[in-house]
């Protein structure tokens, strides 16, 4: 939900952190639990904390097939009083001087502290040769290392990913309460967009926006409502955002938010609650409008794909994550050497395609422009140069945020 005041920046251009600050100050979560199924609740977000009921692992437990010891026995030959199974029964341990035979994730019995692996053990008749020098723990997994019973072990505000799904599962849990789903309505605008599959008339093009953020939008666990493109009529709009507006919590857009003369989401979204049209420091991706319609959150992306992606991942993503209830989590990235030299303004943030070598070289894409999508599909990451970096020289390290672990 957006907060009724309008966050008016008058004609200042906003660095991409006091965008952010902005939008956590007049964005709020709307989040309302819901019991799921585990196999339902990826993506979705975790409503409230998920306190372990047991240790895991439950009991010490093999690492290894191989034999279990006391510590002070090794560098001995000693007899196998017999075998461990997983699943098996604990027992207990069997007298100083003989090992148990014992298999993988079996339970070992107390007093009995080391695992010795089966391929550095001799067996000759009914002895088993250990070697000396294992410490105490070896091959051990004790209960309780990995999470202890009434410990949080997923936080609320998670994002829940396939691995957070397998330890609610570890941990028994056969459903989980989540915030329902984020219901986001899509809408493309401008006269030239075409859906695809109609015939293109001169001097139109494809709409791919709107099927590259629905594709976004799911991998946050969001239901989208795809409302197609709307025409450059300013009544057609305020129709269709008026009645978009009470079925969702978010209302994106994309094109018609920079400087151009068609520009009638801007008017009409005046019209039905407020909207401020933003200039970033951010290249691509500098012209956002944000606002309300009604009590539902909206969002003006700019027209160029490249632009329009780099604008959901950098500010609309966190948005998305304030308005469902996740917690905000910084855009993973990594730190590769450049292969390339650019020249940028300081004071303002750029993301470059790049493409990482397999030596791990990190290497721009010549070409620049926003509207690219073709060069974007052939990118493994983009590189972001940083507010104060002026020049990148080959071997400099950059920050490149690998687009799969961004849903893209
Ligand atoms: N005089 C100025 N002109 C422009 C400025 C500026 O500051 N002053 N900013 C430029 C930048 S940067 C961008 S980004 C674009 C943003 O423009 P809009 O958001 O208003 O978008 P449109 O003009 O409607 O479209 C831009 C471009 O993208 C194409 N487009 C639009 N929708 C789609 C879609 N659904 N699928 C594929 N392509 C789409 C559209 O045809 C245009 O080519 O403004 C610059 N101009
Ligand atoms: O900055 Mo506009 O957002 O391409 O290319």
């Amino acid at each position: 939900m957006a907060d009724s005041d309008c966050f008016d920046t008058g004609s200042k251009i906003l660095t991409v952190a006091e965008a952010l600050t902005l939008i956590a100050a007049q964005f709020h979560s709307v989040a309302e639990p819901e019991q799921l199924p585990l196999a339902g609740a990826l993506g979705r977000v975790l409503a409230a904390d998920v306190v372990s009921g047991l240790d895991l692992p439950p009991f010490d437990n093999a690492a290894m097939d191989g034999y279990a010891v006391r510590a002070d026995d090794l560098g001995r030959a000693l007899p196998v009083a017999g075998t461990l199974f997983a699943g098996g029964t604990p027992v207990a341990a069997p007298p100083p001087g003989t090992a148990m035979r014992i298999l993988t994730g079996a339970s070992v019995p107390g007093g009995l502290d080391v695992v010795v692996m089966q391929e550095e053990v001799r067996v000759e008749g009914t002895l088993v040769h250990l070697p000396a020098g294992l410490s105490p723990g070896t091959n051990v997994r004790r209960r309780g290392e990995d999470v202890k019973a009434g410990q949080v072990a997923l936080p609320v505000g998670r994002r829940l990913r396939p691995q957070d799904i397998g330890l609610a599962a570890a941990l028994g849990l056969d459903t989980l309460t989540v915030c329902r789903p984020l219901r986001v309505a899509l809408f493309s605008t401008g006269d030239e967009v075409t859906a695809p599959g109609q015939a293109l008339a001169p001097g139109g093009i494809y709409d791919a926006n709107r099927p590259l953020l629905s594709a976004l939008l799911l991998h946050l666990g969001c239901t989208v409502t795809d409302l197609g493109i709307l025409a450059d009529d300013e009544d057609v709009i305020r129709a269709a955002l008026a009645g978009a507006a009470p079925g969702h919590d978010l209302i994106l857009t994309s094109g018609g938010v920079s400087a151009g003369e068609a520009d009638h989401v801007k008017a009409a979204v005046m019209t039905l609650g407020g909207l401020d049209l933003w200039k970033l420091a951010l290249k691509p991706g500098k012209p956002l409008a944000l606002g309300h319609v009604g009590r539902t959150a909206f969002a003006g992306l700019p027209g160029n794909p490249v632009a329009m992606l780099v604008s959901f991942l950098v500010l609309v993503r966190p948005l998305i994550d304030l308005l469902s209830g996740a917690v905000p989590t910084p855009i993973p990235f990594l730190t590769a050497p450049a292969g390339f030299a650019h020249a940028k303004k300081a004071g303002r943030r750029e993301y470059l395609r790049v493409t990482i070598g397999p030596d791990g070289v990190a290497h721009a894409d010549p070409a620049e422009g926003a509207a690219m999508l073709a060069r974007l599909t052939r990118a493994d990451a983009l590189a972001e140069l940083g507010e104060e970096v002026t020049a990148v020289k080959p071997g400099d390290p950059v920050r490149v945020l690998p687009l799969g672990m961004l849903g893209a």
